[in-house]
């Protein structure tokens, strides 16, 4: 697998404060990575040093092996932060243009128009007069327009209606196919669940988890089984087997907490138990995250 980006004890101080403190990671060609984590965990100080824009208080950043702020390098990299500052006073298809023109191997205006979901309209228009998620569509083509081998996007979905979002989404997809690899913050733990193929979890300047959206959820939120009965179910029944976390009764129901649903079901089937309405709840990415973002300490 070929590496793109390369961290090593990556820290970033402001005066006694460290926003990004001892971080190392790699990223691979084609991967789609999610980076999350409450405000101020350092997450926005990461990506800035990544692009160069940003110098290192200790560690270093290399993208295809050399240094992020290098020249070479800036030509691979497209990017859409938070604040879409366009220049004002230029059509779209003006400024698409001349930000094409700055790169060795642009996409072609027309396929640049086609995967962001820009049309006529849009193209035509002066940038100012542009509606929020309007700006975020030409942000968004601004990035792909020199064809570039990693995109960063901080928060890209702010302001997108849903049809823009699913565009968007889906263009990353495609693009993550080509071989480009796309690194991405977001506060929408769905989108990071639905798209990323892998989820940095950062909390107070460090990465707390590590993993597929899938690995993070069954490591840390919990997944249960639960059912009504009218008859008496010993506790050792369940608890006895080492899948089995908990067992209580709410509302009626019992509920078997559990790190393998399939082992619980099966148990309830191998033992003939007379229950009904049996539910099964997998786990939401939303508790992973709220549980490792708590006290949890646990680096997975
Ligand atoms: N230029 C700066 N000067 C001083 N402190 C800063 C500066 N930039 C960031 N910080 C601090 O560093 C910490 C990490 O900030 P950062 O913006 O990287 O967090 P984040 O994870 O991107 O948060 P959010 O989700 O709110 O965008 C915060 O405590 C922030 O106040």
């Amino acid at each position: 697998m070929e590496r793109v980006i390369d961290i090593k004890g990556l820290t970033k101080s402001f005066k006694d404060k460290k926003a990004v403190a001892d971080v190392t990671f790699t990223i691979n060609r084609g991967e789609i990575v999610a980076i999350l984590g409450p405000n101020g965990a350092g997450k926005t100080t990461t990506m800035l040093m990544m692009l160069g824009l940003l110098s290192p208080t200790k560690g270093d950043v290399k993208i295809f092996g050399v240094d992020a702020k290098s020249k070479n390098v800036r030509e691979k990299i497209g990017v859409m932060l938070q604040e879409v500052s366009i220049m004002d006073g230029l059509k779209v298809k003006e400024i698409i243009s001349l930000i094409r023109n700055y790169y060795p191997n642009p996409y072609s205006l027309d396929y640049l128009i086609q995967i962001t979901g820009l049309n006529e309209d849009d193209l035509k228009k002066r940038t100012e007069k542009l509606s929020g998620g309007q700006k975020r569509r030409v942000g968004f083509a601004l990035a792909l327009a020199g064809n570039p081998d990693i995109l960063f996007f901080d928060e890209p979905t702010v302001g997108m209606d849903i049809s823009a979002r699913k565009i968007f989404w889906e263009t990353v997809k495609e693009l993550a196919k080509q071989g480009k690899t796309i690194i991405f913050s977001t506060h929408y733990l769905q989108e990071a669940d639905d798209v990323a193929n892998r989820i940095l979890l950062f909390k107070e300047g460090t990465i707390i988890a590590d993993g597929t959206p899938d690995e993070i959820k069954k490591k840390l939120s919990k997944q249960s089984v639960s059912f009504i009965t009218k008859g008496v179910i010993p506790r050792k029944m369940f608890l006895e087997h080492p899948f089995v976390t908990d067992m209580y009764d709410k509302d009626g129901r019992i509920y078997i907490m559990t790190e393998d649903t399939d082992l619980v079901l099966a148990r309830i089937f191998d033992l003939k138990l007379n229950v009904k309405d049996i539910r099964v709840e997998k786990g939401r990415l939303e508790e992973a995250f709220e549980q490792l973002t708590s006290e949890h300490k646990e680096v997975i």
